[in-house]
């Protein structure tokens, strides 16, 4: 390399940062318009008759395309071949046109026999039109943000890559969270005293779309270094390239195998378990309607803090395996005093906080230990294939959360009994502990250096 070699766009401090800026503003309201429905399903039972079954369905089918259809392994592909700024502004597109049916699906002018109604009402009669809609939209949404997020992190290795990488990834995340929080503590007084749920729907439509102008901005910055750095980028595209025989060989890799399972066991007891947390408050722990969403506003807001900071905590000190075992520990403690504690509002407030860390812990050391596990050359397409992993359970564990809570609560009139849902939650948390042992006892065979700081000095 010749010393005067030019400095590209991806030098610049500023322009990797601003960057970071736009992308995680896009998820930023991405999360949020995930959680916005999660603190209105009181509302939802009491304003669309909608069971905790049904709910439950339509959480989980955030995932049911990126499952049946495999949808995020041809996201990988189309990213791959098709490049960053056309899959992030189609499956931006596809997020919001999902995100608009959600919106649609909860307003007076569908629900009155506006446009689809009849038709919704014609099938499937046994679910209401709105849950029907809800669910094609949430859908929809779901390959959207989960491709956005894919890309995402293309984006961030792209512009990060041998400099603050892990760093960026922390604080994308703990943006992110940013949504979950105000999505928790917002959504209800966002509906008003009236509780109308396509209120808040409409505000995270809206901040959907804002975040697609930021991520026109990207593109900007995007096409500029593309321009800049033509060879560079081309030979890290070929490196990344996606390939689906790759897949068969990840699958014969231990390391990835633990790891695809103690994610999607991890991310089970969170994300699920958060679509009821703002209703297990109310039911158990007596907290104001309200306030329970602000309760459970808890979890993202201690990560906003924490991940970057054990992000940064991993990179220069290492502990990655150890650390997803304690992480493991906690997720069974806190989910065992919310099916066995006492009911007192003090017990609530300690397993939220336990909870923030696990939820730090966890991705903060997870995410950057793939590279160390996968070779460079398959990690597009080891990304795509444990964000699949995980969408099973996002699909499967809010479905089983909601039939176990209303077969638990037959004939039963005052309060709803969470013991039992939350008794699964538990079962992840054990199984989860478990494959944090064994990726531990491989990383200690195979020497994958998942306790080594991530900065090799
Ligand atoms: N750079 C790391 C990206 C993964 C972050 C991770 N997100 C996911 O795993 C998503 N597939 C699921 C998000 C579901 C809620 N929106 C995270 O920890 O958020």
């Amino acid at each position: 390399m010749s010393a005067n070699l030019k400095q590209s766009i991806r030098d610049s401090k500023s322009a990797r940062w601003f960057v970071l800026a736009t992308v995680s503003f896009l998820m930023f309201t991405g999360y949020f318009f995930t959680d916005i429905m999660s603190p209105l399903q009181g509302a939802l039972r009491d304003n669309f008759g909608w069971s905790n079954a049904e709910y439950g369905m339509f959480a989980g089918s955030y995932s049911f395309l990126n499952v049946f259809c495999l949808m995020l392994i041809f996201g990988g592909i189309i990213l791959d071949k098709l490049g960053i700024r056309f899959t992030g502004t189609s499956f931006i597109g596809v997020m919001i046109a999902g995100a608009f049916f959600n919106y649609y699906a909860m307003t007076d002018t569908f629900n009155n026999g506006g446009l689809g109604y009849d038709f919704l009402n014609s099938f499937l009669t046994q679910y209401k039109p709105s849950l029907k809609l809800a669910i094609l939209g949430y859908t929809l949404f779901g390959v959207g943000v989960e491709i956005a997020g894919i890309t995402v992190s293309r984006i961030l290795v792209k512009w990060f890559k041998g400099k603050e990488l892990a760093l960026a990834m922390g604080l994308e995340m703990a943006t992110a969270r940013g949504g979950m929080l105000l999505a928790f503590s917002g959504s209800r007084l966002m509906a008003g005293e009236e509780q109308i749920v396509s209120r808040p729907l409409a505000f995270g439509v809206l901040f959907l779309v804002i975040g697609f102008l930021a991520f026109f901005i990207h593109n900007m910055m995007d096409k500029k270094m593309d321009a800049e750095v033509a060879d560079d980028t081309a030979a890290a595209a070929e490196e990344d390239e996606f390939k689906v025989s790759d897949i068969f060989l990840l699958f014969k890799n231990p390391g990835f195998i633990f790891i695809a399972l103690l994610c999607v066991l991890f991310y089970s007891a969170v994300f699920p378990f958060s679509k009821f947390a703002p209703d297990l408050m109310v039911q158990k722990y007596m907290f104001n309607d309200n306030f329970a969403g602000s309760m459970v506003g808890l979890l993202p807001l201690g990560t906003i803090v924490l991940t970057p900071l054990f992000g940064a905590f991993l990179d220069n000190k290492g502990k990655g395996a150890s650390v997803m075992v304690l992480g493991a520990i906690l997720l069974i403690i806190v989910h065992s005093i919310f099916a066995f504690g006492p009911d007192q509002k003090a017990f609530a407030f300690i397993a939220m906080i336990v909870l923030g860390f696990a939820f730090s812990f966890v991705p903060a050391a997870m995410w950057p230990s793939i590279p160390k596990i996968v070779p460079e050359s398959r990690l597009g397409s080891a990304y795509a294939m444990i964000f699949m992993i995980q969408n099973v359970g996002l699909m499967l564990f809010p479905m089983i959360l909601g039939a176990v809570l209303d077969s638990s609560n037959q004939g039963n009139t005052g309060n709803l009994d969470y013991s039992n849902s939350m008794m699964l939650m538990v079962g992840c948390g054990v199984l989860a502990l478990f494959f944090a042992f064994m990726l531990k006892a491989v990383d200690k065979k195979n020497g994958y250096g998942l306790d080594l700081p991530n900065i090799q000095k």
